[in-house]
C-alpha cells in the first residue's frame, strides 16, 4: 500500500467519525471542559435585590440637598441591615439605616455613603452627611447582572471555570452536556511490562499506555485503560471484538510495522474491519494504521513512544476533537526562531520534539530517536521539518505545532 500524506489521512479519518451527540445531566463541578447541550437561561433576576456596595449608610438622597462640610445634615439611624438580612421597615424624612456590603436596600433609599466619609455616634445613633448624594448613588440594582429569562450561555460553548461560577450564581446545580468520546487506549507487544511488576530479561516497560491516558486526561478525556497485550493476533481479534463495543473509539500502540509480530494486520483482517489507510509519508510514525469496524475507528499507532505521541497529536486529535464537539482542543501551529540545531538530513516530512517560548523554538541537541522518552521532559511542542531540509540551524524559520 502507498504511503499517503497527511492532510490526506486526516481527511480520511474525519471522514470516518462523528460528532457524539449523546446528552448526559451533570453536576456542574463535573461539567468543566464539556459541551453545554442546552441554553441555559436565568431563573431569577441576579442579584435578586438592590443592593449596597458598601459598609456605610442608606436613606433617601433628597434629603442630603444642601449638606457641605460646614453645613452638615444630621440623620436619625434606625436600623442596622446586613448581608443576609431584609428589612421591611418604612424610612421617614432624615432617617437612615446602617446597611453593610452586601445588604438589600430598604425601600426608601436611593443611595449608600461609606462609613468613612460621615460622623456617626453609636450612642446617639445621630449620623452627620457632609454632601449632597445623587440618585442611585452606590447602588447595584436588582437584576443588574442577569435578568429573569436571559440567555446566559449558548447550547455548544464548552464549560469553562467561569461559566460555572455563573451557573452557582444563578442556583443552577446540574447542567445537561454532551457526552465525551469513550476512547479506549490498547499497547501491544509481549515486551510490555506494567510499571511495578518485575522486568524480566527483554522485556521493557510499557509507557505508551501511560503517556496517552494522561494526555487524554489533560486533555478531558478519562481514556478507559487496557492491560498490555502479547502478540498473539487471535487473543487481541477476540478481546477488541468483545470491547469496541463499550467505546468510540479504539487507539492502539504497537504491532504496526512489517515484522514477524506486527499483528495489527491479521487482527483488522480478523476482525473483517475496513481498512483505511496504512503508512503516512512523515516521519517518525510512518507505520500508522487506520481501519473501522461496525462505524467504530480503531487507530493504530507506531509503537515507539515518540512516534506514537507524533501520530497521536497529528491524527489523533482532530479526531477527538471532531467527535467531542471540539471540547477536545486542537493543536495549534505557529511560526518560531530554531534555537540550536538538528544536524540529520529529512528527506521525509519529519517531526521533532522542542520547547517553545516566545516565537523561539528550543531543540535538544541529542535523543532525538522515536525510541527515546526522556527528552520529552519539558517539551510543548513539535517542530516540521520539510522534506528534502538538509539540516536546522539556529535561526531557521520553521513551523511549530504546539501540543500542550
Ligand atoms: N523492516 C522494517 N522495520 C521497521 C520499519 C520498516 O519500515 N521496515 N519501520 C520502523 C518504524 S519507522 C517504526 S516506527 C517501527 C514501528 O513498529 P511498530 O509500530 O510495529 O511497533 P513495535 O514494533 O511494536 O514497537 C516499536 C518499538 O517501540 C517499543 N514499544 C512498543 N510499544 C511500546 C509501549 N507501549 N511502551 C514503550 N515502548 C513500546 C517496542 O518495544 C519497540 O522497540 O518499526 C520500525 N521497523
Ligand atoms: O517512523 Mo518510525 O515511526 O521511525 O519511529
Amino acid at each position: 500500500m502507498e504511503q499517503i500524506n497527511l492532510e490526506n489521512a486526516i481527511e480520511i479519518l474525519l471522514e470516518n467519525v462523528k460528532p457524539l451527540k449523546e446528552i448526559e445531566e451533570k453536576y456542574i463541578l463535573d461539567s468543566l471542559g464539556f459541551v453545554l447541550a442546552e441554553d441555559i437561561i436565568s431563573p431569577l433576576n441576579n442579584p435578586p435585590f438592590n443592593r449596597s456596595p458598601l459598609d456605610g449608610f442608606t436613606f433617601n438622597n433628597l434629603d442630603t440637598l444642601g449638606a457641605t462640610k460646614e453645613n452638615p445634615i444630621t440623620f436619625k439611624v434606625i436600623s442596622e441591615v446586613f448581608a443576609g438580612d431584609f428589612s421591611k421597615e418604612t424610612l421617614n424624612p432624615k432617617e437612615a439605616f446602617r446597611i453593610m456590603t452586601g445588604a438589600p436596600i430598604p425601600n426608601g433609599c436611593n443611595c449608600v455613603i461609606k462609613q468613612e466619609e460621615v460622623s456617626f455616634d453609636e450612642n446617639t445613633k445621630v449620623l452627620e452627611i457632609y454632601r449632597e448624594l445623587k440618585p442611585f448613588e452606590n447602588f447595584c440594582f436588582l437584576g443588574e447582572d442577569l435578568k429573569v429569562g436571559e440567555i446566559v450561555v449558548k447550547k455548544g460553548e464548552v464549560i469553562t471555570y467561569n461559566h460555572i461560577g455563573v451557573f452557582a450564581s444563578l442556583g443552577i446545580n446540574l447542567v445537561k452536556v454532551f457526552k465525551k468520546p469513550k476512547v479506549g487506549i490498547l499497547s501491544l507487544g509481549s515486551e510490555l511490562t506494567m510499571p511495578g511488576e518485575p522486568l524480566k530479561e527483554g522485556k521493557i516497560f510499557n509507557s505508551n499506555l501511560f503517556t496517552l491516558i494522561s494526555k487524554l486526561k489533560y486533555l478531558g478525556v478519562e481514556g478507559i485503560m487496557y492491560p498490555p497485550m502479547s502478540d498473539d493476533p487471535l487473543t487481541v481479534t477476540n478481546f477488541i471484538s468483545k470491547e469496541l463495543k463499550n467505546l468510540d473509539i479504539l487507539i492502539t500502540t504497537g504491532g504496526v510495522s512489517v515484522g514477524k509480530k506486527d499483528i495489527m494486520h491479521d487482527v483488522i483482517r480478523e476482525l473483517e474491519a475496513k481498512r483505511l489507510f496504512w503508512k503516512i509519508n512523515i516521519q517518525p510514525g510512518t507505520p500508522v494504521l487506520a481501519s473501522v469496524k461496525d462505524e467504530k475507528l480503531i487507530l493504530s499507532l507506531s509503537g515507539n513512544p515518540f512516534a506514537s505521541l507524533v501520530n497521536f497529536e497529528l491524527l489523533g486529535r482532530p479526531v477527538l476533537s471532531k467527535m467531542s464537539l471540539n471540547s477536545i482542543k486542537e493543536t495549534s501551529t505557529i511560526d518560531g526562531i530554531v534555537r540550536g540545531e538538528f544536524s540529520k538530513s529529512s528527506s521525509k516530512r519529519r517531526f521533532i520534539r522542542g520547547y517553545f517560548k516566545n516565537g523561539e523554538i528550543f531543540l535538544n541537541n541529542n535523543k532525538h530517536s522515536s525510541g527515546t522518552i526522556s527528552s520529552l521532559i519539558g517539551k510543548n511542542a513539535i517542530v516540521e521539518i520539510a522534506p528534502g531540509t538538509p539540516q536546522l540551524k539556529d535561526g531557521d524559520k520553521v513551523k511549530v505545532i504546539l501540543i500542550d
